[in-house]
């Protein structure tokens, strides 16, 4: 389940029918307590309209032959961007008649905007009213598209803009819940039901869990699609079903070139399902973000984007004293404060790093040596910056020491990140005089 997500434990489904007493009829009282029959899509539908109007306010209608979106799970779903995407515009493709990822997305997050589309009318027509009845039609704009139009629309030329007022022209990210399935068999033959729990029922029609060539051949023409359309949008993301279609996408990442990527797992129930995330930006997602623990795949994860250095016996105070006296002392180089947590455990402090050039690489401390004007050269005066780096000091170190850990935020230069960390680390642990 992801970190973020407020329905780790099940649903008192008794206190919920007291909130929301049109699910009282399909309470069932067993021997470990009350809960609902997850046969029975009545009750499903139910469920989820119950969980989305006491926690989100949002009123939700459901035809009976469409998917019925279990919440816990698409809540990890939706928002599974960096916290700092705070003003977005999102685009999620095969809305569904729920429209559920816009209605969650702008419910909790109050400057995101959507584009949604789908291919099927009845679903469209739905996903219309569903955004009507909660007054988002600022906020979310439903495109119908054909099946063999491209993937990503363009936001200039594809939608109504005047709908949504003055947004972005690119996207912050796309999000994908894809039809699973490349054929009715092989849906029969897979138990989708389980995502509800155990033995849950699936109300999913056809268009909604089938597609050619099933979701390894969707996202494959999302990834080739994204390869023409670069930073369009910051973060292409898509669900996958199986495993093996999580191997075949990364495999195809790779081929790609495309190294900036993040995977997720989710758990509910007993079914497991995986996010893959990828970016042609300078941007890199908090390492719990773009890997996971899952042992049978950790030949397919990207690079580590962090890097921990222990200086054992130092406290938490010497170290964040000798790391801000080293990144000061460093030109081209700018530092900022950015949270201190105190906890009972230990404390934390975090800062973030800027670097305008390099000027600390062996190779520009020679450069240094031969011209020593001291002034930084003349790439540092542009706007992107070299290297952005979180780094946070805590004090659960090694035998009563600290811990330094450095994420890499920004830059295209993985060399230039990892040799900024061990250049830091080598200073600070000079500084406190460990060996
Ligand atoms: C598994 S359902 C997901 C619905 C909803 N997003 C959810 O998570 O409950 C997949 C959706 O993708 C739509 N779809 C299939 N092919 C599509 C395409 N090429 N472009 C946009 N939507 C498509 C289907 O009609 C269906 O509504």
């Amino acid at each position: 389940m992801h970190p973020r997500n407020p329905y780790n434990t099940p649903p008192d489904f008794a206190q919920l029918a007291n909130d929301h007493p049109a699910l009282k009829p399909y309470l069932i009282r067993t021997h470990s307590g009350v809960t609902i029959n997850f046969q029975d899509q009545a009750a499903l539908r139910c469920l989820t309209k119950a969980i989305l109007e006491r926690d989100y306010h949002i009123a939700l209608t459901l035809p009976d032959d469409r998917l019925c979106p279990p919440v816990p799970n698409r809540y990890s779903q939706a928002f599974l961007f960096p916290e700092e995407v705070a003003t977005s515009l999102g685009l999620d493709i095969g809305t569904g008649a729920s429209a559920i990822y816009p209605l969650l997305g702008c419910s909790v997050e109050p400057e995101w905007q959507f584009v949604a589309t789908d291919i099927d009318s009845r679903s469209i027509q739905f996903a219309h009213q569903n955004v009507e009845s909660n007054s988002l039609e600022k906020r979310i704009t439903i495109q119908a598209v054909l099946p063999d139009d491209p993937i990503f629309p363009s936001p200039q030329e594809r939608f109504d803009r005047e709908a949504l007022g003055n947004v972005p022209s690119h996207f912050a990210f796309t999000m994908c819940n894809p039809p699973f399935y490349g054929s009715h068999e092989e849906v029969l033959e897979s138990a989708e039901a389980k995502e509800y729990g155990p033995n849950a029922v699936c109300t999913g029609a056809d268009n909604e869990m089938v597609t050619p060539g099933g979701e390894v051949e969707f996202v494959r023409k999302m990834v080739l699609q994204s390869l023409q359309l670069g930073s369009y949008c910051r973060w292409y993301t898509s669900m996958l079903g199986k495993m093996s279609s999580l191997r075949k996408i990364v495999e195809l990442l790779k081929d790609e070139k495309i190294d900036n990527y993040a995977i997720t797992e989710f758990m509910q129930g007993r079914t497991r399902r995986w996010a893959i995330a990828w970016s042609f930006t300078d941007i890199h997602l908090p390492g719990p973000l773009a890997r996971i623990q899952n042992p049978s795949l950790q030949d397919i994860m990207p690079v580590k984007n962090a890097f921990e250095y222990p200086y054992p016996q130092r406290s938490w105070i010497d170290v964040c004293h000798a790391l801000e006296g080293v990144l000061t002392a460093i030109d081209g180089v700018t530092l900022r404060q950015d949270e201190l947590r105190t906890t009972t455990e230990s404390p934390a402090e975090t800062m973030v790093v800027t670097a305008k050039a390099d000027t600390w690489s062996r190779a520009a401390r020679r450069r240094k040596l031969r011209a020593d004007d001291g002034a930084i050269p003349d790439h540092a005066h542009g706007t992107a910056p070299l290297l952005v780096c979180k780094v946070v000091v805590s004090g659960k170190g090694p035998e009563g020491g600290s811990f330094v850990e450095f994420q890499w935020v920004r830059g295209r230069n993985r060399g230039l990140f990892e040799s900024f960390t061990s250049h830091i680390g080598r200073k600070v642990a000079a500084a406190l005089k460990l060996p």
